[in-house]
């Protein structure tokens, strides 16, 4: 549903074109700093604009509603709220026919009965993703600055310079996909649940709650299939559990072994993309041609690094939560 996390539990709603989107975020520990200034570097580093990402611009200022009290944590639920004000509802009531081909529209009117928000793709929106970043601000204080998360683009389009790929798709006027990677250093070791609730479970798990996110692989991940034992192992070089190499991704046996963890995850081309496509017009009950109009990101990778960086602080503060390594009062 729309909630994740044991302690440190997430729940987003709203719509792309509602009043607002926002986060309800419990489990937080009290006495944490915390304005509305904080959030502002990663909500900037969401927001589109630049080349190759959606030209709607949004203030995207975070309102703190609940659970903050003189600057501080209180311990009790907190939530966030942000305005949706650029709003252009029209583009997409003409599209109601057309459910495009990759996006929500179509699964969406059958799963709700036609009862949907469709506007600007309603719940499924990539503006939702606001919510996460929002957490994420949050969660990266309990992780303390000790330990760092960081995402990156690896690759545009099939390029590993970001700049050609996006050349190469604003040339092609068709909307092209990415891949990012994420690193954390810092970790303690053990953190992670034998079975179900290993590392990777944890973070796929949340990777995937990130609209557009189609792969995920940790360490060599699909290159270990081609490896040989000797070769992927990693040898352990001091009591500290170093390894000399990291084709584990700082994971094994779904618990963190206080190496890098690395992961890195698939973005798929926009799916409203600038190019005529067929899809079915429900009116008419004919697969038609149809070309999307309005305001989209031409490369969502573009727009994931900290989207993936929140998630992952999500996942392992809840993780940190449980192992009690965090305490539940934050003093200084
Ligand atoms: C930050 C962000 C921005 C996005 N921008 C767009 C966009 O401009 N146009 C679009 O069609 N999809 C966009 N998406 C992707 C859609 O929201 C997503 O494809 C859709 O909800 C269907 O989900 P799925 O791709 O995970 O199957 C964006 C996703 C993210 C994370
Ligand atoms: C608004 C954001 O991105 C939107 C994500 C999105 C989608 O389909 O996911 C489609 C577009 O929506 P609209 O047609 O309303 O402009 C993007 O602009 C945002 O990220 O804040």
């Amino acid at each position: 549903m729309n909630s994740f996390g044991r302690i440190f539990r997430v729940n987003v709603f709203g719509e792309s074109h509602g009043e607002s989107v926002g986060v309800n975020i419990d489990g937080i520990p009290a006495g944490i700093p915390l304005e509305q200034e904080d959030f502002l570097p990663d909500l900037e580093r969401r927001k589109g604009g630049a080349r190759g990402t959606t030209p709607r611009k949004e203030e995207d200022l975070p309102f703190l509603k609940s659970g903050v009290f003189n600057n501080r944590t209180t311990g009790a639920p907190v939530t966030i709220l942000f305005e949706n004000n650029n709003t252009r509802s029209a583009d997409y009531a003409k599209l109601r026919e057309f459910p495009r081909p990759g996006h929500a529209d179509f699964v969406a009117a059958k799963k709700f009965g036609g009862f949907e928000d469709y506007r600007g793709g309603g719940h499924f929106s990539g503006r939702l993703t606001l919510n996460l970043v929002a957490a994420g601000v949050i969660a990266k204080k309990i992780l303390g600055d000790n330990i760092q998360v960081n995402a990156v683009i690896k690759e545009v389009g099939g390029y590993a310079d970001a700049e050609e790929g996006l050349e190469e798709a604003i040339k092609a006027k068709d909307s092209v996909g990415g891949i990012v990677e994420c690193t954390v250093d810092g970790l303690p070791i053990g953190l992670g649940e034998p079975f179900f609730d290993s590392v990777e479970s944890a973070l796929a798990h949340a990777a995937f709650a990130i609209p557009a996110i189609k792969g995920i692989e940790f360490g060599a991940g699909f290159a270990a299939a081609k490896m040989k034992g000797l070769e992927h192992n990693d040898p352990i070089v001091d009591a500290s559990g170093k390894t000399a190499t990291n084709h584990a991704g700082g994971v094994v046996g779904g618990i963190t072994n206080g190496n890098r963890l690395v992961f890195r995850v698939a973005v798929k081309p926009t799916s409203s993309t600038p190019k005529e496509q067929q899809t079915l017009n429900i009116a008419s009950g004919q697969v038609e041609t149809f070309s999307v109009k309005g305001r989209h990101d031409l490369c969502i990778a573009l727009r994931v690094p900290v989207v993936l960086e929140a998630v992952t602080a999500m996942v392992l503060a809840d993780f940190m939560l449980l192992e009690m390594r965090v305490p539940r009062v934050f003093a200084q």
